[in-house]
């Protein structure tokens, strides 16, 4: 396959390994592993975990994203979005959902809660200055430039 990276998984879920849904899908939906459903009240967020371990490598990040069906439909985000998961981590892969809705929603076994992007990061070092360079936009953020 071209422009893929292969990355070791321990699979301690229930379900297959995550899949792209389409051929061009930037993320792979992550599944819920669970032992009973979770219902989550409005404005509450928990853990869920997918009973993933992973072994990206150095250089690479993977960023846990919600899913914008459930958002939409739902109310149902990730807290952390994006999520980092470090190419050092040994853990498992577990996503902090919360429910922006006003209604009760639940969480079943094997149910697609978030996605997950693979990216390549820059690490940093950082070079002390006294000033820097001049631009056209400076300081202007925040709506600078207007809406229209
Ligand atoms: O949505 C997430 C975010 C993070 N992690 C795992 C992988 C990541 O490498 C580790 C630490 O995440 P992060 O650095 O965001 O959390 P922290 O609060 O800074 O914890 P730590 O002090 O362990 O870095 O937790 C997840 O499983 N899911
Ligand atoms: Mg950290």
């Amino acid at each position: 396959m071209q422009n893929t990276t292969v990355v070791n998984v321990i699979n301690q879920s229930k379900h297959a390994l995550p899949s792209y849904q389409t051929i061009h899908s930037a993320g792979m939906d992550l599944r819920a592993n669970l032992e009973t459903p979770v219902v989550l009240k409005p404005l509450q967020r928990t853990l869920i975990p997918t009973g993933l371990f992973i072994e990206l490598p150095e250089g690479h990040e993977a960023q846990i994203r919600p899913r914008s069906g459930l958002a939409y439909k739902h109310g149902i985000s990730i807290v952390n979005s994006p999520g980092t998961i470090d190419a050092d981590y040994r853990g498992e892969i577990k996503v902090l959902l919360v429910n922006l809705s006003d209604e009760d929603f639940e969480i079943v076994d094997g149910e697609r809660i978030a996605q997950m992007v693979v990216a390549k990061y820059k690490r940093i070092a950082w070079a002390e200055a006294e000033a820097l360079s001049d631009t056209e936009r400076g300081a202007g953020g925040y709506g600078s430039t207007g809406t229209k």
